[in-house]
């Protein structure tokens, strides 16, 4: 396959209502679109990074810059351009690991419609179809969260997650379970918002039977994840800490996490999530595909991934009205609580050129 060149897009995609997090609110999906075209096919990659430097170091101009300026030349100067030849190409550019999951995704889909196969079938999916949670941001009031919870359940969600942060974290899972009972299946996130001087705070949440509580501290402090999870009954997971499968086989053997929060965009494309999802299964560590408000596009692909035997857990991958009035590809619709995995060639979808056309800001096209 050879790779004639890349187009980056940039689109803008507002939310159906603002997304509230420790770290900030989202009303606006400000996301970058990798296109590879080749010789064989053409192929799609989103990047995950978000419009602020919030979540992760990396943020969405700083993607398209370093994709225009690195990643895209050091492609282009390789040799092979498959999908599990990317990474290695790519290897001399430190970090950038959403940037470079884009790229690796986009060539990875050309190449699978090229051959007519899969995501799911290469990653090696055993379903057809997975069980989808939501992710509910902090909200202004606990009967405000009361009213989102109830109509996502009506929806048919199988899990529920909370953000939670100092002042919104005790209160609203007691509510919750007081409302909707033990059964439902309820974890939260912190997206790293707790120092580990919260740890006896944070201990206040375990008799309320959650799932898991999602990163309370500092993405690089495995040692407090650890101490925590030697105070606590409930499963302590970590999302932003894990980069890599070294970094997840660290988080393992120091017993920072039981459980894995998989993002493709976070570790740097689906080969290493694959690597993360077989070392974790190797440890008997269930993982879960987390989200980052992905299009249609991302989502496609996520499920894919979440199709895999490890992942035991119910996702963020929700369906796409969770977050668009309109997504760019057919909208992913919410069946008795799941999803169906794309069956088609490479991620399975494509955007719609209208919808595409309605939402872009700008576009780039890089000849190589
Ligand atoms: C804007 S928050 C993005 C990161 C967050 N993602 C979610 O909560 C799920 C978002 C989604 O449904 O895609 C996480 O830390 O897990
Ligand atoms: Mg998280």
């Amino acid at each position: 396959m050879t790779l004639s060149g890349v187009e980056l897009r940039r689109i803008s995609m507002p939310l159906v209502a603002p997304f509230r997090t420790s770290f900030g609110t989202e009303t606006v999906r400000d996301v970058l679109l990798v296109r590879v075209v080749t010789d064989a096919a053409e192929g799609w990659g989103e990047c995950v990074a978000m419009s602020g430097a919030g979540y992760s170091p990396e943020y969405t101009d700083g993607a398209a810059d370093v994709l225009r300026r690195f990643l895209i030349p050091a492609l282009a100067r390789a040799r092979r351009s498959d999908g599990p030849a990317v990474a290695p190409a790519l290897s001399a550019v430190k970090g950038h690991r959403m940037a470079k999951a884009a790229l690796e995704t986009a060539v990875l889909d050309a190449e699978l419609r090229a051959e007519g196969r899969s995501l799911a079938r290469e990653l090696g999916a055993t379903r057809d179809r997975v069980a989808c949670g939501v992710s509910v941001g902090i909200m202004d009031s606990i009967p405000a969260l009361l009213d989102v919870v109830a109509d996502y359940l009506d929806e048919g969600y199988a899990r529920i997650k909370l953000k939670i942060e100092p002042g919104w974290d005790v209160a609203p899972v007691r509510a919750v379970r007081e409302r909707f009972g033990d059964d439902v299946l309820l974890q939260v996130d912190a997206n790293t918002a707790y120092s580990p001087a919260d740890a006896p705070h944070l201990a206040r949440l375990d008799p309320f039977g959650l799932l898991l509580i999602e990163q309370p501290f500092d993405e690089e402090d495995l040692l407090a994840h650890a101490g925590l999870a030697g105070m606590l009954t409930t499963p302590v997971c970590l999302d932003e800490s894990i980069t890599s499968a070294r970094t997840a086989a660290a988080a393992i053997r120091l017993s920072a996490c039981a459980v894995v929060n998989i993002k493709p965009g976070r570790v740097g494309g689906f080969l290493e999530a694959r690597r993360i999802h077989d070392l974790c299964v190797s440890h008997g560590v269930p993982v879960w595909c987390g989200g980052m408000l992905e299009t249609g596009l991302g989502r496609a692909a996520n499920l894919a991934l979440a199709a895999l035997p490890g992942f035991t857990l119910p996702g963020d991958t929700s369906a796409s009205g969770r977050y668009f009035d309109a997504d760019i590809t057919a909208p992913f619709v919410l069946r008795d609580g799941h999803l169906d995995v794309p069956a088609g060639p490479g991620i399975g979808v494509m955007p719609d050129p209208a919808r595409l056309d309605a939402v872009t800001t700008w576009t780039e096209w890089i000849a190589l």
